[in-house]
């Protein structure tokens, strides 16, 4: 396989030619019609599409773009991951999270170990412990059932899991008829976060997950104890911490095979946090909150927009074109901010994971050899759910000085049915007008003399839609954006991989908790650092 820089690839350069010589051809205003509306979609797997009518791309763009792909031999690196390389070269490790929810180029092992099987019985055992638990035949230490878990974690260990959970509660509420389990997260290291969420909970009926891939982060170990302190001092006859956790960890973490915990359940170091939602990261909290049977469908969508990023034709690759256009918007038009904006209030979370999804993957100065590249990589990421959005900062969207690609997503039916009709339309038809109204809105403009009242237009978008917010749709939707981001970094040769960026906080943090004064003040201690 070849590894090219991005300004080393013909195409670039193509792209770039194009760009200068052909803004005219590329007027959003122009472009967009009602018959390119219907051309430009792609099935992208979990009954969802994905439309780019509204992006500056003409037929000669989306040519060089799919000559950039064959180029990078996008198609070829995907497999070639999927099958077991060691794609991640900054820690020399496989990349398997595509694992979790099924084989794409074949059984993948180490030293006769299949690793495929390895995730599947971990996925088997939590199953077990989920509907054994569910059940009432796994109760907590003074003999009652559990009503609610609570995951500590942080960063991949917190917000995918997080942000999952949220968006199928509703929906599983509506749909399911056994119990769910309520689940609550507790992540930040800011002792105020785990006391609002312990103050309103029954200890003797909650489950605690302790998640860390690693078994050695801060944050995490921190709330552990405080838990686990809060729990002693409640003074409940008969409550045993230690019955009311388990543990999510690699198999070489310290807290593997540590005391303390009820059960345990394993992920290992070929899926990086960010990627872990559809390994016991994720499994173990939506598995007992949902039931199992909900995490499997969700897996099964995931597993179908993984095989569609397969197709090697790029008109017919729903993440492979998300990653291309962003390319193109990145390196070629400049624009260094992109948005998410789901017309679904179930993804309110979703932005915040692929927050991280994308800039600790994509934002990297040197590429996969650790050379350091002369191109811009990932953009950063932000994003709120519509409607909230637009009286929020569409403002700086539609008249602001900088133009910010828009990835907008939306569902023709709400989660819960619940709908009431006001003014001669129902909430769901609201949302759903308004989000078509903002994309032509941020694509075709409108003209005024007065400046101030002046919307420019040239703002591009594109949509990812399906019928319902469901198991299938949302475990699609990750695997959409995970695919879409390492496509990304073969395009810019980088590792997506590893986060060495977010060392050296974590090292100075260290100093000053060594550090012989630790109650000073925040501008002394600030000071200070300097000198350690
Ligand atoms: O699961 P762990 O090992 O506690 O790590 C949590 C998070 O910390 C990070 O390593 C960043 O500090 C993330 O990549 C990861 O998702």
């Amino acid at each position: 396989m070849k590894y090219l820089n991005l300004d080393r690839t013909d195409a670039y350069g193509k792209l770039k030619e194009e760009y200068s010589s052909g803004k005219e051809r590329l007027s959003l205003p122009d472009l967009l019609s009602a018959e390119r509306i219907r051309s430009c979609s792609i099935a992208a797997g979990g009954g969802l599409t994905y439309n780019y009518a509204a992006k500056e791309v003409n037929e000669k763009v989306l040519r060089l773009l799919s000559d950039l792909a064959a180029e990078t031999e996008c198609i070829e690196k995907y497999r070639a991951l999927a099958g077991g390389e060691r794609m991640n070269t900054g820690e020399d490790r496989r990349v398997l999270h595509h694992l979790t929810r099924g084989e794409l180029a074949g059984p993948v092992t180490e030293k006769d170990r299949d690793l495929g099987a390895f995730y599947r019985e971990q996925q088997k055992r939590i199953a077990d412990f989920s509907r054994r638990l569910r059940a009432g035949e796994i109760t907590g230490s003074t003999g009652k059932s559990f009503s609610t878990v609570v995951q500590i974690g942080i960063g991949g260990s917190d917000l995918g899991p997080r942000a999952l959970y949220l968006a199928l509660k509703n929906w599983c509420r509506t749909e399911l008829k056994s119990p769910l389990l309520e689940a609550r997260f507790i992540s930040n290291v800011d002792p105020d976060d785990a006391e609002e969420v312990l103050s309103s909970l029954d200890f003797e009926r909650t489950l605690f997950i302790l998640v860390s891939k690693s078994g050695t982060t801060q944050e995490t170990l921190t709330n552990r104890a405080l838990v686990a302190g809060m729990m002693r001092s409640a003074g409940i006859p008969g409550l045993d911490p230690e019955r009311h956790f388990v543990a999510v960890t690699s198999e070489t973490s310290p807290l593997a095979g540590a005391p303390g915990f009820l059960d345990s359940f394993f992920i290992d170091d070929y899926i990086g946090g960010r990627y872990s939602s559809t390994s016991a990261v994720g499994g173990v909290v939506l598995s007992l909150a949902f039931g199992p049977e909900i995490f499997e469908r969700l897996l099964a969508g995931a597993h179908q927009a993984d095989k569609a990023a397969m197709e090697g034709d790029v008109r017919r690759n729903a993440a492979l074109m998300d990653a291309l256009i962003g390319v193109w918007e990145r390196n070629i038009c400049g624009y260094p901010v992109s948005a998410i904006l789901p017309y679904s209030q179930g993804l309110h979370r979703f932005p915040a994971h692929l927050q991280q999804l994308d800039m600790e993957s994509n934002g990297k100065q040197v590429n996969r050899e650790g050379s350091a590249v002369a191109y811009s990589t990932g953009p950063v990421i932000f994003g709120e759910p519509g409607t909230n959005g637009q009286h929020s900062f569409y403002q700086l969207l539609h008249q602001g000085t900088d133009i910010v690609p828009l990835q907008f997503i939306g569902f023709v039916k709400s989660q819960t049915g619940y709908d009431t009709e006001y003014e001669n339309s129902t909430s769901q038809q609201k949302l759903k007008a308004n989000l078509t109204a903002q994309i032509v809105a941020f694509a075709a403009g409108k003209k005024n003399s007065n400046l101030n009242k002046n919307f420019p237009g040239g703002r591009p978008s594109s949509l990812i839609y399906g019928e319902q917010l469901n198991p299938e749709a949302l475990g699609a939707l990750l695997a959409h954006f995970e695919n879409k981001v390492m496509f990304q970094g073969f395009i810019w040769n980088i590792n997506s991989f590893d986060q060495e960026g977010v060392q050296l906080g974590k090292i100075l943090t260290s100093q000053v908790l060594g550090a012989a004064e630790k109650r000073g003040d925040l501008l002394d201690t600030y000071a200070r650092l300097l000198k350690l």
